[in-house]
């Protein structure tokens, strides 16, 4: 079984017992539900950001923990603060150590678009996003049918979502591609062996339709390789650990997005 086997199984549990506890109507009673969502394409394409997707994130099944000590609220405002374009924020517990709660006072803090970064399955789960203050939901190709992204995208663009489609490959790019999406990411990192190459961005950078914001997720750890990236065709970079390994995360993002 590999790790996003395990991952979906847990999902799937997750959600049961979500529904079971908290109702559709309850989600859509909460403070964010009825909030417009930020245009991700306005904050990625803006001159004055930098298009960086930073990500709080306290751990990772191919790191461990990462850093259990940064609160979410200092963190998001350093990003912020940083001219970052949007905030990706887990909010998976069991392997990644993060809580709604999190995403919840990342909203609270900061006047950027945020990213639920999670494993999706339902519309159950696209409903909780809009609700704990969520401006852009992650459809990972590898986990789902074409029929679900299709499905999944259109719920979340009805409620004014931001649509980041994750593709590994070119052929869970040709299969996965629909018309709701807003940007598609390329994952360097193989999610069934966690290694990284950015060969991967490279190779599907020229087949990602313009139409769409084009995104380098994972490894991404000096300025010159967002460079790199920038010059092949990516206007967006989703960086996580590289500013989270580090015990002071504000002061690693300001000095990278300084020689930006
Ligand atoms: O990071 C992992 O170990 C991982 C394992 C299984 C599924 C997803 C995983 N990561 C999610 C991500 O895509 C990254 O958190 C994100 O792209 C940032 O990557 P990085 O800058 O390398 O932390």
């Amino acid at each position: 079984m590999t790790i996003l086997d395990k991952i979906v199984e847990q999902k799937l549990r997750e959600i049961k017992f979500a529904k079971s506890h908290t109702s559709t109507e309850e989600l859509q009673q909460s403070t964010f539900f009825n909030r417009e969502c930020y245009n991700l394409n306005e904050f990625i394409l803006n001159d004055g950001r930098n298009g960086v997707i930073a990500e709080f994130k306290r751990a990772s099944p191919s790191k461990g923990i990462i850093n259990d000590t940064a609160e979410v609220q200092d963190v998001a405002k350093a990003y912020a603060a940083s001219n970052v374009s949007a905030i990706s924020v887990l909010t998976d517990n069991v392997f990644f150590k993060g809580f709604r709660e999190d995403l919840m006072q990342a909203r609270t803090a900061v006047d950027i678009p945020l990213l639920r970064k999670d494993f999706m399955l339902d519309e159950y789960q696209v409903l909780e996003a809009k609700a704990w203050g969520a401006d852009i939901i992650l459809l990972i190709a590898a986990i789902l049918s074409p029929e679900r992204i299709k499905t999944l995208a259109a719920f979340a663009k009805n409620l004014g979502l931001n649509i980041l489609l994750e593709v590994h490959n070119q052929e869970e790019l040709d299969r996965s591609i629909c018309d709701d999406l807003t940007a598609i990411g390329v994952n360097n990192r193989n999610l069934a062996d966690f290694t990284v190459s950015l060969e991967h961005s490279y190779e599907l950078v020229s087949l990602i339709p313009d139409e769409f914001l084009k995104v380098s997720e994972s490894g991404i750890s000096n300025t010159d390789t967002i460079n790199e990236l920038k010059s092949a065709g990516f206007n967006g970079f989703l960086i996580g650990e590289n500013f989270m390994k580090e015990s002071d995360p504000a002061q690693a993002v300001k000095e990278f997005t300084g020689r930006l």
